[in-house]
């Protein structure tokens, strides 16, 4: 990345900092509504209680030596940051080290009866059978007879906006979720954007999923307008392998919210239906890579899913933490263009983000100096504004042109 400035790696151990809260706070927070979910043994409590102490005050362990995933943490940076408090290492590697080791806890990797036993399904069960679910399904009835480029237009931003329900953050952030908004995005190439996706175009999109719920419900009802109308020929979606981030979605969490849409009544329950179909005929396909919990960049992701994101037409990331991972866990001048700090993503690629973290770029100056004048630096965390944005080049650009 020439010409690209400096940008100091986030970590989380400045006192008053968002992330330090994270750490701080937050992941207690987590640790003790994950106990109370639970009937839980002995035995789960007291690794609980060491994790509690590990992740506040101590440093970071090396994982069992019969671990399964052992050797890919080493690949990781495991070794490098073994003996080292959390707080100073990567905030990125961090956070996912504590939902690692949180399943750890709970005996999800097992072996024994706890094994595969998400610690999250209550919370996102809740979501999905929550009232507001129903509703805002009701509401696509008023979609039906809009043009289909307003009806494309309106999910979008419902999966854009979607991306606010995400259950880690409203632990810490109370009141956010019942905040209005702020209406205009800080970027927005959603015309690039569908410039890729045009109606009749035989592509491909990748979309990499995030919060499961009330925000993959409507990353769903994308991807089913999408196929329904030809936008794109086939929907890859990636999720992750195992619970994560709290509400991050997993396969198990998008056969829950398909049971949900199929079942629904009205327009909600066609796209379901389609959604189905597509499934069973591999226009739609769910991926579940390691490398999506990975505590890295994507810049450092293995080359076979280099190679599948080579392969798309566009690869859409969802959420604040692909979005950190896509453009680097860096503090950033705002105005770094987007498109520099994607360069090493090997196709066309997009972010569909509300903002939760200090990570931004690709603002105009003129953007940053109003949301700076109007609100400090609070607009860069508390998830009232949006963004998307696309780069259409990436490294692997014009190889997968060719492929398109
Ligand atoms: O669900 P999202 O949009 O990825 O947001 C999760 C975000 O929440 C945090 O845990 C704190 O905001 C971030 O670390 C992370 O980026």
């Amino acid at each position: 990345m020439a010409d690209t400035p400096f940008a100091p790696v986030i970590l989380g151990n400045e006192p008053g900092s968002f992330p330090h809260s994270v750490l701080a706070e937050r992941h207690p927070a987590i640790i003790s509504q994950v106990r109370d979910a639970f009937p839980y043994g002995p035995g789960q409590h007291r690794a609980l209680d060491e994790l509690l102490k590990s992740c506040t005050e101590g440093t970071v362990e090396p994982l069992p030596a019969d671990a399964p995933d052992r050797d890919r943490w080493q690949e990781w940076d495991l070794a490098d940051h073994t003996g080292r408090s959390w707080y100073d290492v990567p905030w990125l590697w961090s956070e996912s080290w504590f939902y690692r080791r949180l399943l750890q806890a709970v005996g999800y990797f097992g072996p024994g009866a706890w094994q595969g036993v998400d610690p999250f399904r209550p919370f996102k069960r809740a979501e999905l059978d929550a009232p507001e679910t129903g509703e805002e399904l009701a509401a696509l009835d008023g979609l039906r007879d809009l043009p289909e480029e307003d009806r494309a237009r309106a999910l979008l931003h419902g999966s854009l906006w979607g991306n606010r329900a995400d259950l880690g953050f409203r632990l810490s952030a109370a009141g956010a979720e019942a905040r209005e908004p702020a209406p205009a995005l800080v970027a927005d190439d959603s015309e690039t954007l569908w410039s890729l996706l045009p109606p009749g175009g035989a592509g491909t999109l990748v979309l990499v999923a995030d919060n499961a719920g009330r925000e993959l419900v409507p990353d769903l009802l994308l991807i089913a307008h999408l196929l329904t109308e030809g936008r794109a020929a086939r929907v890859v979606l990636h999720v992750k392998p195992y619970p994560y981030y709290v509400s991050d979605a997993t396969t198990a969490d998008v056969v829950d919210a398909l049971r949900r849409l199929r079942t629904a009544p009205g327009a909600a329950g066609e796209y379901g239906r389609a959604l189905w179909s597509a499934l069973g005929d591999g226009r739609l396909d769910v991926r579940a890579h390691p490398f999506s919990c990975a505590p890295l960049p994507y810049e450092r992701m293995p080359g076979d899913l280099r190679a599948d994101f080579a392969a798309a037409t566009l690869t859409l990331l969802k959420g604040d933490l692909n979005y950190r991972r896509l453009v680097g866990d860096r503090l950033w001048p705002p105005t770094t263009p987007f498109a520099r700090v994607t360069e090493h993503f090997p196709g066309p690629v997009g972010a569909l983000r509300t903002l939760k973290s200090d990570v931004i770029t690709g603002l105009s100056a003129r953007t940053e100096d109003a949301l700076v004048a109007a609100e400090g630096q609070r607009w860069r965390t508390d998830g009232t504004h949006a963004l998307i944005q696309v780069s259409p080049a990436g490294r692997g650009a014009s190889a997968a042109t060719s492929r398109r």
